[in-house]
């Protein structure tokens, strides 16, 4: 297992790159902790794979250095990389039975029989396969052939990371959520530094330690799910993460105030100066309806999703979500949306502006 270190690093598909936009991989800098959990979100085109497969070795990056532990591994191909890697289709040898399959890794790197023997019978078990070792994979469905790939991606514990670029893709719905959870365990029990690519928040929500959030070839935050949906660093995050997501509330910020279209909200920490597109970010959680308190709100449409309501509604003339529980009543004299204060984020031009007492 190895610590990554991303130094510098920067990739345009162009051979000259001129402005921002050329580059598919902004310049990014950080340091992935060796055993724990990443997962890489963001939406179709934001540059996961490019990352991913600068990771990997399949592409050299135009700028900057990786590092596995101490070593620069930045030119270094795949093969010398010691990684697994997961793809969104399955990679498995027909001809084979699924013994043989989730042995290959192991028989490949010279390990004796008895460790092959052991450790195909512990990953078997982990994805639920003990039954069908000795039949030929060729036959079996797409969501078995998947959990082979997943099963030998990890039969090997000596390697620097896994990676997994979408790999429950093919998997049926009602099985996601259980190769979830057992992926998650196998990290638990195994210690891999595993990054796992997805544009599925609820995957790299359940799945991941820390979740890295890719926005237009750049990283705009690494963060517990807890952090990402707390503190979003940028509107994208707000608006990607959540269901719905972050209410934006174009407004001017001065001091412990906030001003909307003339209307003043207090805000639980003060602000310097903020400049630029000025917005509060406020989650539907954080947002509740009243007869009394808050500003003044036309109520649209409730919707009910079983656990919860969300009211669609109308706040000085754009639209703002409000998540109510699932047995409030939404009344006629529902007028008006309260925040809650420790909940109000400051934003401007899309990036998170810290608290003063906070910065
Ligand atoms: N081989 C390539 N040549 C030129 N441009 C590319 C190449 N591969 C990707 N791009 C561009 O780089 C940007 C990032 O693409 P990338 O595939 O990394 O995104 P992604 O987040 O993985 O998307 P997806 O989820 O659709 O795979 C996109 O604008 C894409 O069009």
């Amino acid at each position: 297992m190895a610590q990554i270190t991303l130094d510098n690093l920067a990739h345009s598909y162009l051979a000259d790159p001129a402005s921002e936009d050329d580059w598919a991989l902004k310049e990014l800098n950080h340091t992935w902790e060796d055993g724990a959990a990443y997962a890489l979100l963001g939406a179709s085109g934001c540059g996961k794979s490019t990352l991913l497969n600068i990771i990997s070795g399949l592409l050299m990056p135009s700028r900057g250095r990786i590092l596995f532990g101490e070593q620069d591994v930045t030119f270094a191909p795949t093969a010398e990389r010691n990684i697994a890697q997961v793809f969104q289709f399955p990679v498995v040898y027909d001809t084979m039975t699924v013994r043989d399959n989730l042995a290959f890794p192991l028989r490949n790197r010279g390990h004796d029989e008895a460790y092959v023997a052991e450790r195909v019978g512990e990953i078997a078990r982990m994805i639920g396969m003990e039954e069908v070792l000795n039949r030929k994979a060729r036959g079996l469905t797409a969501d078995a052939k998947q959990k082979i790939s997943l099963g030998r991606g990890m039969v090997r514990k000596d390697v620097n990371a896994l990676l997994f670029d979408e790999p429950l893709t093919v998997i049926d719905p009602h099985m996601k959520w259980e190769l979830r959870t057992q992926l998650k365990q196998l990290h638990h029990d195994f210690g891999h530094t595993m990054i796992y690519v997805t544009h599925d928040q609820t995957e790299a929500l359940t799945f991941a330690d820390k979740v890295v959030v890719m926005h237009d070839g750049r990283v705009v935050q690494i963060g517990t799910p807890e952090e990402l949906f707390e503190r979003p660093e940028h509107t994208f995050v707000g608006y990607f993460i959540g269901s719905p997501g972050m209410n934006l509330i174009p407004a001017r910020v001065e001091g412990n105030r906030a001003y909307i279209d003339g209307a003043e909200l207090a805000l639980a920490h003060g602000y310097g100066a903020v400049s630029g597109r000025v917005a509060l970010g406020v989650r539907p959680e954080y947002a509740r309806l009243s007869a009394t308190e808050g500003l003044p709100v036309k109520v649209r449409r409730v919707e009910d999703v079983g656990r919860h309501k969300i009211v669609r509604a109308e706040f000085f003339g754009s639209e703002i979500n409000v998540i109510a529980g699932e047995g409030d009543e939404i009344g006629a004299d529902m007028t008006r949306v309260a925040f809650d204060p420790a909940h109000v984020n400051v934003y401007a031009d899309d990036w998170r502006v810290s608290p003063e007492e906070a910065a």
